[in-house]
C-alpha cells in the first residue's frame, strides 16, 4: 500500500468509523461461514452439453439444489464428439463467477466422471422427436445405462445418489441399479417431479390459484402416458381455508379424464410444439427432487418420486415405481396407507404392467 492509499485510508475510517467496523463484521461472518463450511460435494451431471443441462447446471452452480452454504465440484460427462461444445459450457460456468462452484471436471470417460460422486445426474441419452414411439427409446438408450451402471460400482461413493432422467427413465434407472450391486438399491431414483409439477400446475390453473396452494398431488408408476396422475388425498389451501382438491374443483369427470390425459400427455404435446423435449421445466424438476431427497420436504408434503418398488400399494418388487415420498435426513420413505379406490387401483396395475414389460425388453435387449 503506497503513503497515499495509507492516508486516504486513515482519513476514511475518520469519516466514516462505523463502514469500519461493519466491514470487519463483515469479514468475520465470511470467515466463520467459511470455517463451516461443508466439504464440496462432487455431482456428475450426464449428457452435460444438452439442452436440459444446459438450464440445469446454472442451477446446481447457484446453490439452488443444494443450498446456499454447499461448494459443489461438477463432474461433466459428454460423448467424445461433443467435447467440443461441452468446453463451450464449461467456459460458461467460469464467466458465471458462481462462488459456490469449486471445480470443474469435462470428460469423454465414465470412469473419470463418477470417480467418488456423491450424485449423479443421468440426463445424456437421446431424446424422442416429433413421430418417435417411446419404445424406440429403450433399443437407442439401454447401453448407456449399463456402461454407466458400471462405472457407477467401480468407481463412485458407496453413498452415491443416483437420479435418472434420460428417458425411459424408470426402466434405464432400473438397468444402472441392475449394473451397481455395490451401491444400496434404494440410491436409485428416476425423475417424475417433472409430471408432479405439471399436476400441480394444472390443478391450480384450473382453480385460479398458485401452484403454492396446491398440495399433495400424486404421481404413480412410469414417467410415460400411462402414469397415474392422482389428486384423490391433495388439497388445497386458500385464504388460510383447507378442502381437498376434489371439493375445491367439484368436478370428478374432469378429474378422472381430462386432467389425467393432460397430465399424461404433456411431454408429448411440449415435442409437438417446440420441436424438442422440455427441458428448462424438467431441469427445474430435478432441482426439485434432489433438493426435496437432501434437505427434506416440508411437514405433512408428499412429493412424486420413482423409486424401487417394495411391496407398497401392492405393486411388486424389481421395478421403479413412482409413489407418494416424504423425505427427511437425506431418505425418503415411501407415504403409507392411503386408500386406493378401485378407478386408482386399476390405473395403477395398468402403469405397473408397462414397466414390467419395459423391463423384459431391456433384460432381453442386454443378454
Ligand atoms: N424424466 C423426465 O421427466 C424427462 C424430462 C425431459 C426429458 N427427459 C429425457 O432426458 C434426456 C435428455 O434430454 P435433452 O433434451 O437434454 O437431450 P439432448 O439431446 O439435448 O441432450 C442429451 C445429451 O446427452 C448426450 N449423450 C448421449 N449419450 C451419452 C452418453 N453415453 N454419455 C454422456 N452423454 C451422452 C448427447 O451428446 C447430448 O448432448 C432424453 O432422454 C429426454 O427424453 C426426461
Ligand atoms: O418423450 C416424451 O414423451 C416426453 C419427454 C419428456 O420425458 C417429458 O416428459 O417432457
Amino acid at each position: 500500500m503506497t503513503t497515499t492509499q495509507k492516508r486516504i485510508r486513515v482519513l476514511h475510517q475518520q469519516l466514516y468509523p462505523e463502514s469500519n467496523s461493519l466491514n470487519q463484521i463483515q469479514h468475520n461472518q465470511t470467515l466463520a461461514r467459511m470455517s463451516n463450511r461443508k466439504e464440496a460435494v462432487r455431482v456428475v451431471v450426464t449428457g452435460a452439453a444438452g439442452q436440459i443441462s444446459y438450464s440445469l447446471l446454472p442451477l446446481i452452480a447457484n446453490g439452488a439444489m443444494f443450498g446456499p452454504d454447499q461448494d459443489v465440484i461438477l463432474h461433466l460427462l459428454e460423448v467424445e464428439f461433443v467435447l467440443p461444445a461441452l468446453q463451450g459450457v464449461v467456459m460458461e460456468l467460469e464467466d458465471g463467477s458462481y462462488p459456490l462452484l469449486k471445480d470443474i471436471v469435462a470428460t469423454s470417460d465414465a470412469n473419470v466422471a463418477f470417480k467418488d460422486a456423491d450424485f449423479a445426474i443421468l440426463v445424456g441419452a437421446f431424446p424422442r422427436k416429433d413421430g418417435m414411439e417411446r419404445a424406440d427409446l429403450l433399443s437407442k438408450n439401454a447401453g448407456i445405462f449399463k456402461v454407466q451402471g458400471q462405472a457407477l460400482d467401480k468407481v463412485a461413493k458407496k453413498s452415491v445418489k443416483v437420479l435418472v432422467v434420460g428417458n425411459p427413465a424408470n426402466t434405464n434407472c432400473l438397468l444402472a441399479q441392475h449394473f451397481a450391486p455395490s451401491i444400496p438399491k434404494e440410491n436409485f431414483t428416476a425423475l417424475t417431479r417433472l409430471d408432479h409439477n405439471r399436476a400441480k400446475g394444472q390443478v391450480a390453473k384450473k382453480l385460479g390459484v398458485s401452484v403454492r396452494d396446491v398440495h399433495n398431488v400424486i404421481i404413480w408408476g412410469n414417467h410415460s402416458s400411462t402414469q397415474y396422475p392422482d389428486t384423490t388425498v391433495g388439497h388445497v389451501v386458500v385464504n388460510g381455508e383447507k378442502k381437498s382438491i376434489r371439493d375445491a374443483v367439484n368436478d370428478n369427470k374432469y378429474l378422472e379424464g381430462d386432467f389425467i390425459s393432460t397430465v399424461q400427455k404433456r411431454g408429448a404435446a411440449i415435442i409437438a410444439a417446440r420441436k424438442f423435449s422440455s427441458a428448462m421445466s424438467a431441469a427445474n424438476a430435478i432441482v426439485d427432487h434432489i433438493r426435496d431427497w437432501v434437505l427434506g420436504t416440508p411437514e405433512g408434503e408428499y412429493v412424486s418420486m420413482a423409486v424401487p418398488s417394495d411391496g407398497s400399494y401392492d405393486i411388486p418388487e424389481g421395478v421403479i415405481y413412482s409413489y407418494p415420498v416424504t423425505c427427511k435426513n437425506g431418505k425418503y420413505t415411501i407415504v403409507q396407507g392411503l386408500t386406493v379406490s378401485e378407478f386408482s387401483r386399476g390405473k395403477m396395475v395398468a402403469t405397473y404392467e408397462e414397466l414390467a414389460d419395459e423391463k423384459k425388453a431391456a433384460l432381453e435387449q442386454l443378454q
